[in-house]
């Protein structure tokens, strides 16, 4: 049966989430037709893809321009956001023109981005080909870029026009791709939906070992619940005012090791780190049980993501957590569970626990 469903985010300027098969179509459906060109920001590996799609703009009468970006982290730079810059200015793109985004989570955060700065704001479509992408990043507006002193240090608050989630993407993405994507999902069900920490328990081995055939049914249902989970919370703080920090579970610490280890981790496995690390945290707070850690350690290495860093490297990370964007002043705040799916602010804890938390850790 073919999967088709729609997420409404209810921000001040709505739009929806699609997930479905062979989505194309409707990609090109989607670019208002006031339009009359088109930036397609993109990287090598989606070439297939982007040919695809580039056939049917090109169908529809728009001016395609391909923007090929260096893959993955390498991507997110301001060496790269000027050259997108330049090719948009070579091209005389006005503000009725549009971007879509179409890649990854590094691919999606690049080119909002981007629309968000060229003449001040264009409109932005967001095709994840991703599973992180699709049930995170291309979600919700948040797009930016790393520096030389952290990860995503710059950017700003964009919302797409559509995103378009196609799951048949999903089968050409390298299975250390997908199930990084997993640890997003897990994200979800630790701060909100716990029945996807159910779906994710019942269905470990065939996650893990990411045989599409086998769990396609359970995969759209969790991207699903997932995009849900971000749509409620962006809708109600899209500037992350306070609520919206709680789908920065995990990330203190992950982002820390993503800029230690030069992006050399994937991001969905420094968040699987990062959230034992946040459990650790709460439990050492007194917040959380000995079995809510436990069942973070069980679920994420049960998908085959690390629970454990081995880097050594405390001084390093502690540097990159105060650069946290959840950090005030001097104030180091941490996201922990009062008890599964109840997020709520560690503020300035005592550093012998986020020591503590970081030795749990340590392998
Ligand atoms: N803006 C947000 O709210 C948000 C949320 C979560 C993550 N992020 C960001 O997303 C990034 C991580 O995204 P990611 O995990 O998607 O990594 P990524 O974008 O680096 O993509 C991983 C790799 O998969 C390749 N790829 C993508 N789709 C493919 C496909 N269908 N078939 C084959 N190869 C494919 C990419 O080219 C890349 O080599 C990080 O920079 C992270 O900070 C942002
Ligand atoms: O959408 C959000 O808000 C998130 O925090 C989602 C995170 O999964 C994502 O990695 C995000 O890019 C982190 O943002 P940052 O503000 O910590 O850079
Ligand atoms: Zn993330």
């Amino acid at each position: 049966m073919t999967v088709h469903r729609t997420i409404a985010v209810a921000t001040a300027a709505p739009y929806d989430v699609t997930v479905g098969e062979n989505l194309l179509p409707e990609v090109v459906g989607a670019v208002p037709e006031t339009a009359t060109r088109v930036l397609v920001v993109t990287a090598a590996p989606l070439r297939r893809h982007v040919d695809n799609l580039k056939a049917l703009l090109d169908a529809r009468g728009f001016t395609v321009v391909i923007a090929e970006v260096p893959d993955a982290e390498e991507g997110k730079t301001a060496e790269v956001l000027a050259f997108c810059w330049q090719v948009l200015g070579k091209s005389d793109f006005t503000r009725s023109d549009v971007v879509i985004g179409f890649g990854g989570g590094a691919v999606t955060d690049l080119a909002g981005f981007v629309a968000a700065t060229w003449l001040r704001g264009v409109g932005v479509i967001q095709v994840p080909t991703t599973l992180l992408a699709m049930v995170d990043a291309a979600v919700g507006g948040k797009t930016g870029i790393n520096t030389a002193e952290g990860k995503n240090l710059v950017g700003a608050f964009h919302e797409p026009l559509a995103v378009f989630c196609d799951v048949r993407a999903l089968d050409t993405l390298p299975h250390n791709e997908l199930v990084p994507g997993l640890a997003e999902v897990v994200k979800c069900g630790f701060i909100r939906d716990q029945e996807i920490l159910t779906l994710v328990e019942a269905n470990l081995d065939g996650l893990r070992d990411a045989e599409l055939d086998v769990v396609r049914p359970v995969l759209v249902e969790l991207i699903s619940r997932a995009i849900q989970v971000k749509a409620d919370v962006v809708a109600a703080d899209l500037k992350e005012s306070f609520l919206r920090e709680i789908l920065n579970y995990g990330h203190t610490f992950a982002h820390a090791i993503e800029y230690t280890e030069r992006y050399q981790w994937r991001h969905g496995a420094a968040v699987s780190v990062g959230m034992v690390f946040a459990a650790e945290l709460a439990h050492l707070a007194g917040r959380l049980s000995e079995d809510g850690v436990e069942r973070h350690r069980a679920i994420l290495s049960g998908l085959g993501l690390p629970i454990s860093y081995p880097g050594h490297r405390w001084d390093a990370l502690l540097t990159a957590m105060k650069r946290d964007k959840k950090t005030r002043g001097d104030l180091l705040r941490f996201v922990i569970l009062a008890g599964i799916g109840n997020p709520i602010r560690l503020e300035g804890p005592d550093p012998a626990l986020v020591q503590g938390a970081y030795s749990a850790v340590s392998a």
